[in-house]
């Protein structure tokens, strides 16, 4: 049987945004929806009781990571991530590739696989799609990403042609590597860059394969907005209805919202935990910089209008003298905090998509937070 399964609830009419729900082995989870990003198999100064209490029902891990280091194997010995990181949720683990792009100075991509050197030791390494496949199998996530490549922005024509065709042969090899269909759903990505023509063929492709979602990568890598927009507005489109669609490394408020009225249904972004670390928060009247002197007396909440536990428990004056103080529980809060926000922007999202104001919503959102300033 089908390990993921999406249910399709409705589609706004103010937008292309579409409410839903994501059916895995662990549990269900709404959609749009944002998963906090859990690197070392934890999302950093966060328990897995308070993901639970913050409304998290999803969050992502790293293949690359848990590879290198404790090794898959172990976690493989612990009964699976679930039972590592003691998480009974959801898990969606990447494939590595971006990883060893973002990480790793030396690396080589061949038609096997991508040779590069560990950034913790410098050791040579090889990750193929076999690999990438055993690696995910190994830690039972419940969503595995394909190995693909992620090219740098902006890549010339050529170069982006050359990489979606070897980027869907790989989705290929990721399918017939795949060893518990019926256990794990298994994720196709989608790249092209910004070329529509690339992005049609990459999507035909992958959709031509029977992947359980599909993800559209190569995006948050350094292009502007109206250029993640433009290429979601004709690559949507192009993927099935019926099942979940994930932009990859998003992101921001903003993109959030954006991707969501493109039809977008799960996001993820290290932003909210690594902004977190040096004393930033989201609020719903833009960013706090918490550290910041002007708040050394404030005794207010980090954000008015929300209701998390440390808005209603603790004040601006004492999270700053925690992170002057670099206390580990100043980043604990701030971080708790920035989540709370994002998962219930995505509940506000889906609210405003039952009652078909999502246009308004931005509107106001963007008004409020300060996205529309010049
Ligand atoms: C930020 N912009 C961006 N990200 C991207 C990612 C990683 C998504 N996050 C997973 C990840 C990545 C790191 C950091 C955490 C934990 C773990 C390792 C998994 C999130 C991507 N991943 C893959 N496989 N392909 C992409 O095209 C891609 C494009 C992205 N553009
Ligand atoms: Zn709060």
């Amino acid at each position: 049987m089908k390990p993921i399964v999406y249910e399709h609830i409705k589609t706004c009419k103010q937008t292309g945004a579409r409410l839903g729900k994501v059916h895995t082995p662990h549990g269900s989870f709404d959609t749009p929806a944002f998963m906090p990003v859990g690197t070392l198999a934890t999302v950093k100064t966060m328990s897995p009781e308070e993901l639970k209490e913050i409304g998290a029902n999803i969050i992502l891990s790293n293949t690359y990571h848990l590879w290198l280091r404790p090794g898959e194997d172990i976690v493989k010995e612990a009964g699976g991530l679930h039972s590592f990181m003691n998480w009974d949720g959801a898990i969606l683990t990447d494939s590595g590739g971006f990883q060893v792009f973002s990480l790793s100075d030396f690396r080589e991509i061949k038609e096997e696989g991508v040779h590069f050197r560990s950034h913790l030791n410098g050791e040579k390494l090889f990750l193929s799609p076999e690999k990438a496949m055993q690696i995910q199998n190994d830690l039972g996530s419940d969503i595995m990403m394909a190995l693909d490549e992620c090219p740098p922005y902006p890549a010339e024509y050529g170069y982006m042609k050359k990489s979606v065709e070897r980027t869907s042969r790989w989705a290929e090899r990721c399918i017939e590597a795949h060893q518990r269909p019926n256990e794990q759903g298994l994720f196709g990505i989608v790249q092209g860059g910004e070329y529509e023509d690339l992005r049609k063929q990459s999507a035909a492709d992958l959709t031509s394969m029977d992947f359980a979602g599909y993800a559209i990568g190569g995006l948050s890598v350094g292009e502007p907005k109206d250029v993640m927009n433009r290429v979601l507005d004709f690559t949507t489109p192009l993927l099935p209805t019926d099942k979940p669609r994930y932009l990859m490394g998003v992101g921001s408020p903003d993109s959030l919202i954006d991707g969501a009225i493109r039809g977008i249904d799960m996001f993820d972004c290290v932003l909210p935990t690594r902004i977190a670390r040096n004393g930033t928060c989201m609020t719903s009247l833009g960013r706090l910089v918490v550290r910041n002197a002007k708040f050394a007396r404030d005794f207010s909440p980090i954000d008015p209008n929300c209701d998390c536990h440390v808005c209603k428990n603790y004040t601006r004056a004492y999270i700053r003298h925690l992170v002057k103080a670099n206390e580990t529980f100043g980043f604990r809060l701030t971080t708790y905090h920035n989540l709370y926000f994002l998962v219930k922007l995505m509940e506000q999202v889906r609210e405003a998509i039952k009652q078909d104001r999502l246009g308004d919503f931005r509107e106001k959102f963007f008004e409020q937070y300060g996205f529309n300033k010049p």
